[in-house]
């Protein structure tokens, strides 16, 4: 029931409520999370919205918890405190399978030793529609094909993933998630490996989805100039902590990049589109 109901609502907009009235989005509220009973904890009372249809960058140092916060919002570990909703909906309450569907994952090691080719690995983005054991349809491998030429990866197709680069790698894993075709992407610093033309390529092709398809993207970004450029939102972390959230443009500011990365940062503004970069100093 739970399926066919939201099948029915579809990937909804930004503030858009579901048929039953209840808000859409992730809602992670005092979430508290420590690996294991009294080892210290390493999210604190984490509380923020992230809402359809936007573009979120999760920025903070080393060590901040950004990674902690997406593993929790994955259920690839669960805190004992606080609680984190899908369209209002517990995530507990839903299957591995069905959350499969809702949200994809590109983490941040792409390290693969297997002699699966690289459309082999896309393909695996579309096991959450298959039956056990059947075949790949005629349409699942035209949404593979259409991921791969989207992160540029379609050239080595054939490819083992075991012999691409980091940076082609990485592209193979985004293109995965991508195939997955699911309304939520959380990529964990997707372009640590990419060189500059496809940290923009890749940054594009997420602008992309988010503007044609609807797809509410949440990326780990530790390019502050890269989210100043592409991210509609900013959730900014330090110690565990959300230490601000809210439109790029307002978190985004010298005072609290200095207050989280403790260095100085001077800014300059693109005239032509309004977007800040930021130069750290000593
Ligand atoms: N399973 C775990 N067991 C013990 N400590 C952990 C575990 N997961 C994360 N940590 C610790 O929690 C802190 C936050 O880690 P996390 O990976 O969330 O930070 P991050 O902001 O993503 O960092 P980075 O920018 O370096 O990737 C780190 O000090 C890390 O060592």
């Amino acid at each position: 029931m739970k399926n066919l109901w939201r099948t029915m609502i579809g990937k909804a907009a930004a503030g858009e409520r579901t048929k039953n009235g209840r808000e859409t989005g992730i809602e992670v509220s005092g979430l508290s999370w420590q690996p294991e009973q009294g080892s210290g904890y390493i999210l604190n009372d984490v509380s923020c919205m992230f809402e359809n249809g936007k573009i979120y960058g999760i920025i903070g140092p080393n060590g901040s918890g950004k990674t902690s916060l997406i593993r929790n919002i994955l259920r690839f570990v669960e805190a004992e405190e606080g609680r984190i909703t899908l369209d209002s909906l517990e995530l507990k309450g839903y299957s591995r399978k069905e959350l499969a569907r809702e949200m994809a994952l590109v983490p941040q090691n792409t390290n693969m030793e297997t002699s699966f080719s690289a459309f082999d690995i896309v393909m695996m983005g579309r096991v959450p529609y298959q039956e056990r054991f059947a075949e790949n349809s005629d349409r699942d491998r035209e949404i593979a094909e259409e991921a791969m030429r989207l992160t540029d990866c379609y050239a080595f197709r054939d490819k083992a993933v075991s012999m691409l680069s980091g940076g082609e790698a990485q592209r193979v894993v985004a293109a995965r998630a991508i195939a997955q075709d699911t309304g939520w992407l959380i990529l964990d610093e997707p372009t640590s490996s990419l060189d500059v033309r496809h940290q923009v390529e890749i940054m594009e092709a997420l602008t992309k989805l988010n503007r044609e398809k609807g797809r509410t993207i949440i990326a780990v970004l530790h390019d502050i100039n890269m989210a100043s450029q592409y991210c509609s939102n900013i959730v900014m972390m330090k110690n565990g902590r959300i230490h601000s959230v809210g439109e790029a443009g307002e978190v985004l500011t010298a005072e609290n990049l200095a207050d989280v990365y403790e260095i100085n940062f001077d800014m300059i503004e693109n005239p032509g589109t309004g977007r800040k970069y930021y130069i750290p100093y000593f």
